[in-house]
């Protein structure tokens, strides 16, 4: 049943608790710093962020809006890149890419992962050095092996037999033509068979899913052979990635021994000791209170120790190793910016009420509720408020049931139309997984720091959608 906004309703929506790990807050105009950027804060009630105050960002750029703090972006991909000071850092760019954030990577000595056309054009116009560039992809085509061999990409990171094959016969194309400076070098994807603990979507080691090469199977043996095999390819090394959005190390323990196992073997059965290894991304982060990430020196210093473990007991050299974090860098440093639009007490069987508040956005601009069951957090941004806190859900204004943006926040009470509510922890796979559903516009991202605002990515227009009607 569906009753009409009044205060004594909203407030009676205090009897529904939400999942167990939801507590209502002391004051829900406090931030929980764990979940948000490291430079936002409060200030009477206004969200600041990178100095600015989101209230004064929309009035200027408008909502729904991804407010991108630079600091937080940069410290983070440096605490990477300080942690695993031995290492090879590769950010990730299908979290969140731009070309100002390609170059922010670059100036903070990372390495750049890309897996499609589109991310490599947008390294590459930001300048990005190409050695320094990992190529992924389940179903590269010829035209695109050929453009990243030509373009002088690192490494391609091989993802079956047939793309062996592909890629051996573009190199050796490209060396007939002229165009391959030396061998290309590649890494070959394994899947080391192992039930990764996050969402079955996002996890990518055991063997029923498309990534990858079985070790079990002996594809992967027979793809590091057939590569060995070509003269214009340089075989780096083995790559495991086991999913996303994971906390737990023993995942990464049992894959770590696995691709380690199949190391040994090609040094003992082909005769050749591969110099790296590549374990891929993944790294958690907090969209809740429920979360709880390590620090990237932890991380370092276990993933490390696992290895370091494994290579000893083998008898093996530690090979060079390097790491994928997306999420990890790009995540906490976004918040998004709604303004709310209606607020509907819903009655619940049982009498309950929960607060549903409209906002406008949504799946188009965050779908990981929608396809992976996410939770996030919010607050009110534009001010501070004395009602008492009242379960909401904050939904956006697509025609679908399903277009939840936080399926369980406490709010003030009195939260009403006008109002900013600001998401944090969207700076990973939310604008990079963005669409035109309904035909949305995509909002824009805008980086603030030291009192500075910088749109990086405008927002959509009418016209852009137009664009492409033929008509
Ligand atoms: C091969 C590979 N590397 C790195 C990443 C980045 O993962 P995350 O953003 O969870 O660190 C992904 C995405 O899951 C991936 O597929
Ligand atoms: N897109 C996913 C993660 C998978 C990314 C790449 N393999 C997410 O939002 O969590």
């Amino acid at each position: 049943m569906t009753t009409t906004h009044e205060a004594g309703w909203a407030h009676a929506s205090g009897a529904l608790k939400g999942p167990s790990w939801l507590r209502q807050p002391g004051d829900p105009n406090d931030l929980v710093p764990l979940l948000w950027s490291s430079t936002a804060h409060k200030r009477d009630g206004d969200l600041v962020v990178g100095g600015v105050a989101v209230a004064d960002l929309v009035a200027e750029h408008n909502t729904p809006a991804y407010v991108l703090d630079e600091d937080d972006f940069r410290g983070r991909a440096r605490a990477f890149r300080e942690a695993f000071a031995a290492y090879d850092v590769y950010y990730a760019g299908k979290a969140f890419l731009c070309t100002a954030v390609a170059r922010w990577v670059a100036e903070e000595g990372l390495c750049l992962d890309v897996c499609s056309p589109g991310e490599l054009t947008v390294a590459l116009r930001a300048g990005f050095d190409p050695a320094r560039i990992g190529y992924h992809g389940n179903n590269k085509t010829v035209p695109e092996l050929r453009r990243a061999v030509a373009s002088g990409v690192g490494r391609i990171v091989v993802d079956s037999l047939t793309e062996a094959e592909r890629l051996a016969a573009v190199a050796a194309d490209l060396r007939e033509e002229g165009h391959l400076a030396g061998p290309q070098g590649v890494m070959v994807r394994v899947t080391a068979g192992v039930e990764a603990h996050t969402h079955e979507y996002i996890a990518t080691a055991h063997e029923d899913q498309k990534f990858g090469l079985s070790i079990t199977s002996g594809d992967a043996l027979e793809a590091v052979r057939r590569l060995l095999a070509s003269p214009d390819l340089d075989l780096r090394g083995l790559h495991s990635h086991i999913g996303s959005q994971i906390f737990d190390s023993s995942g990464f323990e049992v894959a770590a021994r696995r691709v380690l196992g199949l190391h040994a073997t090609v040094a003992e059965e082909l005769g050749v000791e591969l110099e790296e290894m590549d374990l891929g991304g993944g790294f958690g982060i907090a969209y809740t209170t429920q979360d709880d990430p390590a620090e990237p020196s932890r991380l370092a210093e276990e993933m490390t120790r696992i290895v370091e473990h494994e290579c000893r007991g083998r008898g093996i050299a530690v090979p060079r190793l390097s790491i994928e974090p997306g999420r990890a860098i790009a995540g906490p440093a976004t918040c998004t910016v709604y303004t709310v639009g209606t607020v509907k007490p819903v009655m619940l069987d049982g009498g309950a009420v929960r607060t549903y508040v409209s906002v406008d956005g949504g799946m188009s601009d965050n779908i990981r509720t929608a396809l992976y069951d996410a939770d996030y957090s919010c607050t009110l941004a534009n001010r501070r408020s004395d009602a008492p806190p009242v379960l909401a859900r904050v939904v956006g204004k697509h025609c679908e049931a399903g277009d939840i943006v936080v399926k369980d926040e406490f709010l003030p009470g009195d939260v009403a139309p006008g109002d900013l509510i600001a998401v944090p922890g969207t700076g990973a796979y939310c604008r990079s997984m963005a669409s035109n559903y309904n035909h949305a516009l995509r909002p824009p991202v805008i980086a603030v720091r030291d009192g500075g605002a910088r749109v990086l990515v405008r927002r959509e227009t009418e016209d852009d959608l137009l664009a492409l009607d033929e008509g």
